[in-house]
Parts: structure tokens; sequence; C-alpha cells
């Protein structure tokens, strides 16, 4: 039996935690479409993220973030991935909460951070201590995305797939999310 997936799964968690990496493998094996909040701004607008924090500023790539995020949840039954500060606007998770569940990626700070070093790709981390940086927004952050309805640890042995199963797993405890597979 295939799978049915009954609602959107909202990826969300710190940058690096590999919402759009295990978002889009886990969307090719459940066979649903796969979206990315950061990647339809960045279409859209025809401009990279940095590019877009650099000439219009954070407020206004947040602005575009939650009309993507409220486009995008009316794709039936897709999974979603967001971007790492996506899940803080109390108005986003009302949206989120509605019309999909969300899943939290909590990989721990040093795991994160090294995935995201060497990577010029976030323009939160062009400060002078890039390192100290990650940790006030993961500090800041995580009371926030334990908000969310479900959680899956990353370890940093775990590959793509092996993340991508722990969230079918925990995906398969909500008959409301997700049912098949056997
Ligand atoms: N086991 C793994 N699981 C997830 N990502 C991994 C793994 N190993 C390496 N990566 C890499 O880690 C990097 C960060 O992942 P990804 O871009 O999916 O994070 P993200 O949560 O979408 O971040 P952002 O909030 O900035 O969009 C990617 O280059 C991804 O390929
Ligand atoms: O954590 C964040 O606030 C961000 C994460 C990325 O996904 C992008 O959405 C952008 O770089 C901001
Ligand atoms: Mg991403």
């Amino acid at each position: 039996m295939g799978w049915q997936l009954k609602k959107t799964v909202v990826m969300v968690g710190m940058m690096g935690a590999g919402k759009t990496a295990v978002g889009r493998a886990l969307a090719a094996r459940l066979g649903v479409p796969f979206l990315d909040s950061d990647a339809e701004i960045e279409t859209a607008a025809n401009m990279t993220i940095p590019e877009i924090f650099a000439r219009d500023g954070e407020a206004f790539f947040r602005a575009r973030e939650t009309q993507v995020i409220e486009r995008l949840l009316d794709t039936q039954s897709c999974i979603l991935s967001t971007g790492g500060g996506a899940f803080m606007a109390e108005g986003n998770r009302a949206m989120i909460a509605e019309k999909g569940v969300a899943v939290w990626l909590d990989a721990g700070l040093d795991l994160l951070w090294q995935r995201v070093r060497h990577k010029s790709t976030r323009p939160l981390l062009r400060t002078a201590d890039p390192k100290a940086t990650l940790a006030g927004l993961y500090e800041a952050r995580v009371p926030v995305y334990a908000l969310a309805d479900l959680r899956v640890a990353v370890m940093p042995r775990y590959s793509i797939e092996d993340t991508v199963e722990r969230v079918i797993e925990v995906l398969r405890t909500r008959p409301d999310v997700l049912q098949g597979g056997s």
C-alpha cells in the first residue's frame, strides 16, 4: 500500500538543520510535491536571499516570507520546508497550525555550526563572530521551535535518508497526518 499524506508537513528549525535536504527527500519518498519557501522567494524576486537582505532588508524579506508561506500552504498535502526564521513569527505559526503540521528538525548547535560554517548563503551569519551569532539565534529560537507539533532529533551520524526515516516514524504516530506505507 502506498502512502496517504493527509496534511501538509511544514519543516521548521534552525538554518543547517536539514529542512531543505530532508524535506526534499521526504517528499520524494512519500510521492508528494516538495516546496521550499526560501527557494520560492528567490525565484519570485529573481534574486538570492543575500541579495534580498542587502537590497531590501530583513523586514522586507520577512513580509515576503509570510506571503509565500500563506500561498504555499494552499497546496494540498505536500512537504513545505521553511526558512530558519519563519516559525518565529506568531502569525506564521498560526497559519501553519491551521493548515498543516509543523515538524521541528532539532539539531544541536555543534552540528549546525559544522553545516553552515563554510557557506556564505545565510546573511544573518555575516557578522564578525558568526559562531557566536549562530549560538545567540539558537538560544533565542529553540523555545519557539519547541512549539511545533512534532519533533525529530537530528544526529550527526544520520544520513539524510536516516532522518527521513525518523520523520516518517514520527508522522505515523499521527494518523490524521500520515497513513499507509506497509
Ligand atoms: N545527514 C544530513 N542531513 C541533512 N543535511 C545534511 C546531511 N549531511 C549533509 N547535509 C547538508 O547540510 C546542509 C544544510 O542543510 P539544508 O540546506 O537542508 O538546511 P536548512 O535547514 O534548509 O537551512 P536553511 O534554514 O538555511 O534553509 C546542506 O548542504 C545539506 O546537504
Ligand atoms: O534562520 C534564518 O533566519 C534564515 C534562514 C534561511 O533559511 C533564510 O530564510 C534566511 O537566510 C534567514
Ligand atoms: Mg533550507
